[in-house]
């Protein structure tokens, strides 16, 4: 049986859940539950603190789990990123009170408030810069008015939460994160985890694509198929006027619009787009 860890909290938990249902898998109606078995797929949930996650999956005691990459990292644990998920997107980034930090060479003798600080520790000693980390829980953005460190390294989406604070950011995003499945450095990849990993993909390829049917003359066949070249190949299908076919194909959901233009001005009609529900590529 697989032992899932998934978040409980905080910005991964919804998503997550979402995932793991849209893949086929039970999950919890009450938030307080902390173990979720599922027979009827061999998994087994746990809900763990999104910190923590790392941990369980890097000692072994669970298989394999949904995390953020910049968690993963921070926990210093040797797990091994098996895919990203496209949820929870963010960047880790350093902000200072607008105009005072430009650069991350000028980090150096200044206080870095952050809740990750493996990350930044790294990040500051591979560069060979000498600041001091100063540990906080969140609300980080808080803690340069508060006067206890001079700049924040943080999770950044929208930027709202630093404007409201008048920080700004500086220098490259120390990483771009999203939400990721992990398993163990010394744990195989079992059939139960390639079975969850085609589920999950299959997910997110539903989710990113959509099918296109359309009919279009056989001179102008080629054309169209290079707009909708599909993943693998579209299929080519006779119609009764034997001078037309029907071609389907995957198209990605954002150029949906675009590409059914582009399949009109070549010539191609009745074009139709459906969502895919489920895939196993
Ligand atoms: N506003 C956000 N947008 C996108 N991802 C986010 C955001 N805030 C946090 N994350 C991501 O969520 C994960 C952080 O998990 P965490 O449990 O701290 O979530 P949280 O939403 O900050 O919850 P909490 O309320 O417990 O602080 C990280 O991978 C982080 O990059
Ligand atoms: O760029 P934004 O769209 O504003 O999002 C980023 C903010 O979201 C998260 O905070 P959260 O609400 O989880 O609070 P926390 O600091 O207590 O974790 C993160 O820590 C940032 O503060
Ligand atoms: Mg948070």
């Amino acid at each position: 049986m697989l032992r899932i860890a998934v978040p409980n909290k905080g910005s991964l938990s919804e998503p997550a859940s979402q995932l793991l249902t849209e893949a086929g898998y039970r999950q919890r109606r009450d938030n307080r539950e902390l173990v979720l078995p599922d027979p009827a797929n061999d998994v087994e949930f746990f809900f763990l603190r999104p910190r923590d996650i790392a941990v369980y999956v890097g000692s072994g005691t669970v298989d394999v789990g949904i995390t953020g990459r910049d968690l993963l990292l921070d926990s210093g644990v040797e797990a091994v990123e098996h895919r990203g998920l496209g949820f929870a997107r963010s960047t880790f980034r350093f902000a200072a009170p607008a105009g005072q930090i430009t650069s991350v060479d000028q980090i150096a003798g200044k206080r870095v408030a952050t809740s990750y600080d493996v990350l930044v520790g790294s990040y500051l000693a591979d560069r060979g810069i000498d600041a001091e980390v100063v540990h906080l829980d969140g609300a980080v953005e808080s803690s340069v008015r508060l006067g206890i460190a001079d700049l924040v390294a943080d999770v950044v989406e929208t930027g709202t939460t630093l404007r409201a604070a008048g920080l700004e950011t500086f220098g490259d995003p120390i990483l771009r994160s999203e939400a990721v499945l992990i398993h163990s450095a010394g744990h195989e990849v079992s059939n139960g985890l390639n079975v969850l990993d085609r589920r999950v993909q299959g997910v997110l390829v539903a989710r990113q694509y959509v099918l296109m049917d359309y009919d279009v003359p056989v001179t102008h066949a080629e054309r169209a198929i290079a707009i909708t070249p599909g993943l693998e190949s579209p299929t080519v299908s006779p119609l009764h006027d034997g001078n037309w076919v029907a071609v389907r194909a995957m198209v990605r959901r954002e150029v949906t619009n675009k590409v059914m233009d582009e399949l009109y001005d070549v010539g191609a009609r009745a074009i139709l787009v459906t969502s895919i529900h489920a895939c196993r590529l």
